[in-house]
């Protein structure tokens, strides 16, 4: 597995007529570990959706591994390249169980071992909708490694200790920290910051390097 840089170059993403992201550069080296920090709204989620396909770029563009994505094929790549840890549940979803979004990342061996290292492996018979926040971080972050094990070659995460006690924000940092992949990492959590390589801090849709 080789980590893959990622590029985000004059990358503007607009909700109606609200700019929530406003031509943001951010070069990631392969293999670097970023903490992207900033205010409540100021465009962290919607900047790493949009390298995801997961939100429309109005203008600029995203590269991972020096790749663009625009055709169907390429956004399929796209998310196996990058793992993904979503803040919360996206509304609306199917009853999922906690053993098929394990088994969705491409290595199911892979991510219950780490569902056995972050304390959630008792649930895999288990609805999403009914975990807790911090159990429903913990299975997120077992699927993202898993994904990692598959081959994913960069991993983002939208607040994974948010909803954590102590312990688990001090294992999480320290983890991710461990991963031989690049990281982007949106955190208001100081022990995340540190573990990081470099804090970039998001304010009103712009960027700024701390
Ligand atoms: N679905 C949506 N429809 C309309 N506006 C949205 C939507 N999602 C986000 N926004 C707006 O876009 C801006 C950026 O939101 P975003 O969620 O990217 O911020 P954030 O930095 O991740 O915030 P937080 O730290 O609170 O998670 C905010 O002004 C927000 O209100």
């Amino acid at each position: 597995m080789t980590a893959a840089a990622i590029k985000f170059s004059g990358v503007t993403c607009r909700y109606g007529r609200r700019t929530a992201v406003d031509g943001v550069d951010l070069d990631v080296a392969a293999g670097e570990h970023v903490a992207l920090t900033g205010a409540n709204g100021s465009g962290k989620t919607t900047l790493l959706r949009a390298a995801l396909g997961l939100h429309p770029v109005t203008s600029g563009s995203i590269t991972v591994g020096g790749r663009p994505a625009a055709t169907h094929g390429e956004w399929a790549r796209r998310r196996r390249d990058v793992a993904w840890v979503p803040q919360r549940l996206a509304p609306g979803r199917f009853p999922l169980l906690v053993d098929e979004l394990l088994d969705s990342g491409g290595n199911p061996v892979a991510a219950r071992t780490a569902a056995t290292r972050l304390d959630v492996a008792g649930l895999g018979g288990r609805p999403l909708h009914t975990l807790s926040g911090g159990q429903l971080q913990r299975v997120f972050l077992a699927r993202a490694l898993g994904a990692v094990a598959a081959g994913a070659r960069a991993l983002f995460a939208d607040e994974p200790t948010a909803a954590l006690d102590f312990h688990g924000q001090e294992q999480v940092a320290a983890l991710l920290a461990a991963l031989p992949v690049t990281v982007v990492v949106v955190s208001h959590d100081r022990a995340m910051s540190r573990a990081c390589d470099r804090v970039a801090e998001m304010a009103a849709g712009k960027l700024r390097l701390v």
